[in-house]
Order: structure tokens, then C-alpha cells, then sequence
């Protein structure tokens, strides 16, 4: 059985659905924790977040259970509740708008339960967080999390980032680059898109993307490209999976979420590169055919 922590902030979610709105819960790290616990129920999910003590937050705690996420991590903050965000859609592309400035989440590895998490990190076979996560976290957390995953990384932790970039998180776009610039350095196996890249440093080549993660030490990068296909990077070899490109859908929320839960899944169970990027293009398929990020 593995054991994975994962780092983030999950919302309440909503979209439209009829002539009114669906309200769910989610948030890029809890879809892939999510899509990590279906696509290998032994192992365990430990999702690491901070929540308020309103009735919302305790909500979202039914819900993380009801996902079979383990929740020995969490904490909980007075006078402070969940984030919470809409998706828009044209032509099955989304967009986001948010509600998150009382968000708990934002005190993730400031709180009481940070020492817990320092003893036992060590235990985890995986920790997977995001941009998102290092985003919402203040300075204090932010860097409270980098000691720790350097430490987990220096006991054989694999530490895995993916590079979901929302600019509405960052005061400027430099911040947002000194942060990249950081965290590549403590990861053994980034999953960015070439999205991101473009929004965040104008670099569309996925050559140059993949080597300049190559040159801060990761060791294995899926280059995630929408409906293009996947470059990967893999001992010292660059090569291309070929996927089916899939027109008319629905809503692309997640895609990246539950695309990097099933490769994980698969890594973590033996298989090997590529069959691990077809089950994790397997799976982002059907959840792009379906409205929000959990289906
Ligand atoms: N239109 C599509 N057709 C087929 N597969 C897709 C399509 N859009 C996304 N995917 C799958 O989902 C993965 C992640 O999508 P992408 O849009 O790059 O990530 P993100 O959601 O992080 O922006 C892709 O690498 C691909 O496997
Ligand atoms: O934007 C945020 O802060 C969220 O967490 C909301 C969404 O659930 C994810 O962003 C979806 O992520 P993608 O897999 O890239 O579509």
C-alpha cells in the first residue's frame, strides 16, 4: 500500500446545471486526490488542508470522507471559512471566478498541526501539491512547506508538483516566477502544462520547458498539452505519447486534476511511463465529457 499526502485548498464549487446552479466541492489538488483513492482504492490518501469551523467547513469534511480521503491532518480555523468559485464555460473551455479571501486554507502550514506533520512526513511514499498550494500559502507557510518537502525528499519522499498557474493568486507575475523558480529545485516529478508555461513565462516550446526543469534536477515531467500530444521526460530520453484528441466537450475542468491522479495511480502501482500517461489520458477524457471537476 502507498501512502500519499496531498497539499491544497479545496472550495465549494459551482455550475450551472438546468436553469440554476449544482453545488459541489472541489479544487485541483483535492481532484487529484480524489482520482489518485479511485484508481487505486488500497492505497492511502491523506489530504492535508486547513478549514474554518462553520458548517460549511464541516461539509467539506463529510466530503473528503465520503471520497475515502484520510483526514488525520487537517485543522481548523476560528472566523475563518471555504473559498469558493464558479465555472464558466464556451465551447467546453473553462473559466473560473473566485471567492477565496476567508479562505482557512490559506493558513497551510502555519497551524498547530504543522509539527504533527513534520514528525511524520517521512512516512508518506509521495507528497503532491500545486502552484495553487504555494499561492494561497503566506510566506510563512510557504516556506515552513519547503523545508519539509527537502527534508521528506532528503529520507527518499517523491516530491511532485504540478504547475497550475492562476494569476489572480499572485500580487505580480514575478512572485509567481521566483516561486517556479524555487520549487522546481525539491521535485522529483513535475506534470505542467503547456498552458501554464505560455501564461506564465510566454514559453511555448516544449523542448525548452522540458529542459530547464531537466537542469533543476527533476527526474521525470509529463508535459500535459490539451488535446495535443504529451511530451515526457524520462531517464535522460524525451519522447512523445500520441493521444486521440477529443472535439465537442463539455467542460475542461480538471482535466490536468484527474489526468495526474490516474498517472500517479499507475506509477505508484509499477507501471511503466507510457501505459501510466495513457491511463491518465484515459481517465481525463471521460471527466472532460461531464460538467465540474468531480464525475
Ligand atoms: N480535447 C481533449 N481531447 C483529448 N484529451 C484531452 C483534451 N483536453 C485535455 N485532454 C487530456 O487532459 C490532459 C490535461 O489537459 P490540459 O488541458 O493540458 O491540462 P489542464 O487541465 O491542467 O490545463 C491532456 O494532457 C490530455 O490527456
Ligand atoms: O483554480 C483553482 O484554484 C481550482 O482549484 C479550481 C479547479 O478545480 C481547478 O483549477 C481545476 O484544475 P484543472 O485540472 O487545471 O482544470
Amino acid at each position: 500500500m502507498a501512502k500519499i499526502a496531498v497539499v491544497g485548498e479545496c472550495m465549494a464549487e459551482l455550475y450551472m446545471q438546468g436553469d440554476g446552479y449544482k453545488q459541489t466541492f472541489a479544487g485541483d489538488t483535492f481532484n487529484c486526490a480524489v482520482y489518485l483513492k479511485r484508481s487505486s482504492p488500497k492505497d492511502s490518501v491523506e489530504y492535508i488542508s486547513v478549514l474554518g469551523k462553520d458548517s460549511w467547513s464541516k461539509k467539506m469534511t463529510s466530503c473528503f470522507k465520503e471520497h475515502n480521503l484520510d483526514t488525520n491532518y487537517l485543522d481548523f480555523k476560528d472566523d475563518k471559512t471555504i473559498g469558493l468559485y464558479i465555472i464558466t464555460t464556451d465551447n467546453g473551455e473553462r473559466s473560473f471566478s473566485y471567492w477565496r479571501g476567508e479562505s482557512a486554507a490559506k493558513e497551510l502550514f502555519t497551524t498547530p498541526v504543522l509539527e504533527k506533520i513534520k514528525e511524520d512526513i517521512s512516512s508518506f511514499d509521495m507528497i503532491y501539491f500545486s502552484a495553487i498550494s504555494l499561492a494561497i500559502m503566506n510566506e510563512k507557510g510557504r516556506n515552513s512547506f519547503f523545508e519539509t518537502i527537502q527534508k521528506a525528499r532528503e529520507t527518499g519522499v517523491k516530491i511532485v508538483f504540478d504547475t497550475n498557474y492562476r494569476p489572480k493568486l499572485y500580487t505580480n507575475t514575478q512572485k509567481a516566477k521566483d516561486i517556479y523558480n524555487e520549487v522546481i529545485n525539491y521535485c522529483d516529478i513535475v506534470l505542467p502544462s503547456i498552458e501554464d508555461e505560455e501564461d506564465l513565462w510566454g514559453v511555448s516550446d516544449s523542448n525548452k520547458i522540458i529542459e530547464k526543469l531537466k537542469t533543476a534536477g527533476v527526474k521525470e515531467i509529463i508535459l500535459k498539452a490539451g488535446k495535443e500530444d504529451i511530451m515526457y521526460y524520462y531517464q535522460n530520453e524525451i519522447k512523445i505519447v500520441k493521444i486521440k484528441a477529443l472535439e465537442n466537450i463539455v467542460d475542461s475542468t480538471s482535466a490536468g486534476d484527474s489526468f495526474n491522479g490516474a498517472y500517479l495511480s499507475a506509477r505508484l502501482n509499477g507501471d511503466n511511463i507510457e501505459d501510466s500517461i495513457l491511463k491518465g489520458q484515459e481517465l481525463a477524457s471521460k471527466v472532460i465529457m461531464h460538467k465540474g471537476a468531480i464525475v
